[in-house]
């Protein structure tokens, strides 16, 4: 049988609580061998008022995963530069690892919004999705459109009310982080003043 490897896409600006208890429920939810953190380059639906770079995502997301021997970190995305468009991720990765099965983990509010993905029959026809719910966004499959039904599996995840964007707001406001990211991401973000001054930091 395949390997079942499961693909956290994100932008991880920084990487939170909210994303390793979804990825560690997706590995039971969905039977992965594995699931690999896989920072975008730049995210094809999101403003560029970013405030850590590729590089500082990517450490971010090394230290949170550490001490986990089933996350992994995929840098495909940082790899290629330029817009992360999910069809060329997919097609890549298909191609790289033809021996492994590929399955996208969405959060819930993500999973409504994925017809408007960039070629997404093409995604679709690579890879699976594996949709969390996440709290106040309801899904039922019969809201997607019928190619996606069949490629969709919805499954439960604790209300984890944790965003990236809250944590940089936190930051810019001087409130604590503490304990909505891991020790190790807190101290980096600390020691290096990230998202206290979103916008000149870049
Ligand atoms: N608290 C959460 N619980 C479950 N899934 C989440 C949570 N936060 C984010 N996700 C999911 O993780 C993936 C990557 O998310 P992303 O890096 O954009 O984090 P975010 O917290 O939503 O960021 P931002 O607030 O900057 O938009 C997406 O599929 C998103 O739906
Ligand atoms: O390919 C697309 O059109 C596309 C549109 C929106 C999101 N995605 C992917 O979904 C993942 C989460 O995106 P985001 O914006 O919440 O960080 C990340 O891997 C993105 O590349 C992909």
């Amino acid at each position: 049988m395949k390997r079942r490897v499961g693909l956290m896409g994100g932008t991880f600006d920084p990487v939170h609580v909210g994303h390793l208890v979804a990825a560690e429920r997706a590995i039971e939810a969905g039977g992965l061998d594995e699931v690999r953190f896989m920072p975008t380059f730049r995210p094809p639906h999101k403003s560029s008022r970013l405030g850590g770079t590729p590089e500082e995502r990517r450490e971010m997301v090394e230290l949170a995963i550490q001490d986990n021997p089933r996350f992994r970190l995929e840098t495909i995305e940082l790899d290629r530069g330029g817009v992360s468009y999910a069809v060329e991720t997919a097609a890549a990765l298909s191609a790289r690892e033809p021996d492994r099965e590929f399955v996208w983990i969405v959060g819930g509010d993500m999973v409504l919004y994925l017809p408007q993905w960039h070629r997404i029959e093409d995604v679709a026809a690579q890879v699976t999705f594996l949709g969390l719910t996440r709290p106040g966004y309801p899904v039922a499959i019969e809201q997607l459109p019928p190619y996606l039904r069949t490629r969709v599996t919805l499954a439960d995840m604790p209300a984890l009310d944790v965003s990236s964007t809250d944590i940089r707001e936190r930051r810019e406001r001087g409130l604590s982080i503490r304990y909505v990211v891991t020790e190790p991401v807190r101290r980096y973000i600390e020691e290096r003043g990230l998202y206290v001054h979103a916008d000149e930091h870049r």
